[in-house]
């Protein structure tokens, strides 16, 4: 359903925009209906560019992303498909309007000629679907609500359209441990309903709770991807591995990585290339500059 093939995200950088940056360097991955991908790597490693891109808020400079072959195209009836939650929900609200008018708006644009009985029925109906209670949270302001309860809203407000793809950018990183979890077997819910589900975040533990396969980025690329239980559970690239080191653990002191060992697939990986290891699980060389080209 999503795919993107080799994308790159150049940015102008430097004094008078001399300079060029590649924020994501040739990423090639996809997300089908009813499965959940989650996207990791530390800080600045290309995550929300990756999101931004797919949303339209960021051009993309070389490469394609489709959903279901059709180009990522801002406006109405993109966005009736393919829709965003982000990490502050405080900054999607307006703080002046009720958090209600971000029903109202999806009506006026997507249905002008619904009823305003039956179009209540179903924002109410939706509401109770990201288990709110209606009457508890239209009508209030964003200040008056909550950081889940908001996200929650966010949430219903993007299954009000024909939505099959949402794009969750570190949803949970503001809300405390038992609201997350909420949040996240909502999105489990929203799996079993046929929707793809691109969960970015830096929390390793997180995604191994919700995805059914992994992308692990590195400096604008993909080092490793496959199955989840495969990329965490035998992780083969040793920023992969750093990475699970890294996950504090209860009761346990933290753990230094692997060294660096030298590439498994530096005879077979032209530079670039990924290896699959197995079926589905792929690995870039960790030794891309001496590679054979
Ligand atoms: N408009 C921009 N101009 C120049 N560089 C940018 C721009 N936006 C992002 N970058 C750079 O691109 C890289 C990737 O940024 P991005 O926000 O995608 O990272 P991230 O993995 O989402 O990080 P975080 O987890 O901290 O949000 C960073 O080095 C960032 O500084």
């Amino acid at each position: 359903m999503l795919k993107l093939d080799n994308v790159t995200k150049v940015y102008k950088v430097g004094a008078f925009g001399g300079k060029v940056f590649a924020a994501v360097d040739g990423v090639s991955f996809d997300v089908q209906a009813g499965e959940v991908v989650s996207l990791i790597g530390e800080s600045g490693s290309g995550k929300s560019t990756i999101g931004k891109m797919i949303l339209g808020l960021a051009s993309i400079t070389g490469g394609s992303i489709t959903v279901d072959g059709v180009p990522v195209k801002p406006g109405k009836d993109y966005y009736r498909h393919v829709q965003g939650v982000f990490q502050d929900p405080f900054s999607c609200y307006n703080p002046v309007f009720k958090a209600d008018r971000v029903f109202q708006m999806i009506k006026d644009a997507y249905y002008p000629k619904l009823g305003d009985k039956e179009w209540d029925e179903r924002v109410r109906s939706t509401i109770r679907d990201v288990r709110l209670d209606p009457d508890q949270v239209l009508g209030r302001y964003p200040h008056q609500l909550s950081g889940g309860q908001l996200q929650r809203l966010l949430i219903a407000r993007a299954l009000l359209l024909d939505l099959k793809l949402l794009v969750a950018d570190e949803i949970t990183s503001m809300l405390d441990a038992s609201t997350r979890i909420d949040v996240l077997n909502l999105l489990a819910e929203l799996k079993e309903r046929g929707l793809g589900v691109l969960y970015v975040t830096h929390d390793l533990s997180l995604g191994n709770y919700l995805a059914e396969r992994t992308v692990v980025l590195r400096r604008g690329t993909v080092v490793e991807m496959g199955a989840t239980g495969k990329v965490f559970g035998d992780p083969l690239h040793p920023y992969t591995r750093q990475l699970l080191a890294a996950v504090p653990r209860l009761h346990a002191p933290w753990e230094d990585a692997a060294p660096t060992q030298t590439c498994h697939y530096h005879e077979n990986a032209a530079s670039g290339a990924m290896f699959e290891a197995e079926p589905g699980h792929l690995v870039a060389c960790a030794q891309l500059d001496a590679c054979p080209k």
